[in-house]
């Protein structure tokens, strides 16, 4: 669920209407604040002028609150129509709304209450001069809604700009991304699009097998994939950022290990109740990719032992194991698998294969990527289901030389820079 809040006329629906249109694929909702306003009262009508209506209780966010968490939870919802030139919210028939995997609330004030907010995923804060908000307003105003200039301007100076500086723009801190130029940004709504696509691959992967971890994209993450991926990006880029993403998917893996209680005397001479790490690992790196990992392993594990295997890819299928050297005494170690492509899942099934028949139980094995195609993950986790899978992102999938797209080309001769013609 997204949030998109920001001043009246700053470009909310225009942000919004992109983003849907960019996501054309995938089932969007758009629900929209204005249809919570409240019906007035014949009394309030008769004072129109006097109303406010960018103050947080001429919503009824209760209702609000009711309708997204339905539709969060998967269930079809009614939602009403507000009508802006009766002021009535009694419009029939009510807007049937079939649940769909990305929910986008829209309005000047959705930030305003914390249970609302609560419910979102990303928060976006559409950031637009306050003369530009006005100009614009006073065209939609007058072509849209059948005010005169005068009324708009009355209604600006009287409510709407103290609305903004009271309510909508403290709620500004409270945005994951805040957008300049709303629905003119193009790079701001790629990310974000992609942001959500990522966010959406992950979810339906992650839902069919518990035992595949993706670590929580954030932007510093999609920007450092951007760099990978990027065919123009110089090997010391590429290295450099390729070390970053490798280094965090290594300390998350780490996270999944077993560990016993421990407590320690501060020099304070108060005692701190921790924990210890798991003794017994080693690493295996699938040569040649998943050497590039094992510099991140030794800086997080002094002194670890680290075995090989190496794969020969012939075809597409036919894996061929052509050496390995590993610790004596794996079987009694947690493993660390490292390969940073996870793509057709054979060179994973053969590597796997290896160590289960070295007595490796498979729930000490932690299969570390940084990219996984959906088809190796399906094959690895319905194989194997008791190891674990962390990686830092889903691919779309492979192309028909069985490479995963959109990929990042060869990793093993970007990394280690044998792509020089
Ligand atoms: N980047 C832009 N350039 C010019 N006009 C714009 C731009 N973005 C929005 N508008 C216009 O400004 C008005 C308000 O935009 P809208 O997206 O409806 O804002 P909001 O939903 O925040 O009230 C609309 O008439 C829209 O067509
Ligand atoms: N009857 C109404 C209800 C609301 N408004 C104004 O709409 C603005 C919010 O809508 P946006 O699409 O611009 O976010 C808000 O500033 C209200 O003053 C209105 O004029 N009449
Ligand atoms: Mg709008």
């Amino acid at each position: 669920m997204l949030g998109v809040a920001g001043g009246a006329a700053s470009g909310k629906t225009t942000v919004c209407d992109l983003i849907i249109e960019q996501l054309r694929d995938q089932r969007v909702v758009l629900v929209n604040q204005d249809s919570f306003y409240h019906t007035l009262t014949p009394e309030e009508l008769t004072k129109v002028h006097e109303y406010n209506f960018d103050h947080p209780d001429a919503f009824d966010t209760e209702k609000l609150l009711r309708v997204v968490e339905e539709l969060k939870q998967g269930q079809a919802v009614d939602i009403p129509k507000y009508d802006f030139k009766s002021y009535k919210n009694d419009v029939f028939p009510l807007r049937r709304v079939n649940p769909s995997d990305v929910i986008i609330l829209e309005g000047i004030l959705i930030f305003h209450d914390p249970r609302v907010r609560d419910l979102m995923n990303m928060k976006i804060f559409v950031d637009t001069d306050a003369d530009v908000r006005l100009a614009r307003r006073i065209r939609r105003d007058t072509a849209e809604k059948g005010r005169d200039i005068s009324m708009v301007l009355d209604q600006y100076s009287k409510f709407v700009k103290a609305a903004f500086d009271d309510f909508i723009l403290p709620t500004k801190k409270y945005a994951d991304v805040i957008i300049p130029r709303g629905g003119d940004n193009h790079v701001a709504i790629d990310l974000i699009v992609q942001h959500i696509r990522t966010k959406l691959g992950q979810h339906d992967l992650c839902k069919i097998y518990p035992n595949l971890y993706v670590i929580q994209s954030t932007f510093q993450i999609r920007g450092m994939h951007t760099l990978i991926r990027d065919g123009h990006t110089t090997k010391h880029d590429f290295v450099f950022y390729a070390d970053r993403l490798i280094r965090l998917v290594v300390e998350h893996g780490l996270g999944h290990l077993p560990f016993t209680e421990k407590q320690v005397l501060t020099p304070t001479g108060s005692v701190y109740s921790g924990v210890d790490f798991c003794k017994r690992l080693c690493g295996v790196s699938v040569i040649r990719s998943g050497e590039s990992m094992e510099n991140a392993l030794r800086a997080c594990c002094k002194g670890i032992k680290i075995g090989k295997i190496l794969i020969h890819r012939e075809g597409d299928n036919g894996q061929q194991l052509i050496y390995e050297k590993l610790p004596l005494d794996i079987a009694e170690r947690h493993v660390l698998l490292l390969d940073p492509i996870l793509g057709t899942g054979n060179s994973a099934v053969q590597a796997i294969s290896l160590l289960l028949k070295k007595g490796v139980p498979e729930s000490n094995i932690l299969f570390l990527n940084l990219i996984s195609a959906p088809q190796g993950v399906h094959v690895v986790c319905k194989r194997f289901p008791r190891i674990k899978i962390v990686t830092s992102e889903i691919e779309i999938g492979l192309n028909d030389d069985f490479r995963v797209i959109p990929g990042m080309g060869e990793f093993g001769d970007r990394y280690f820079g044998t792509d020089d013609d």
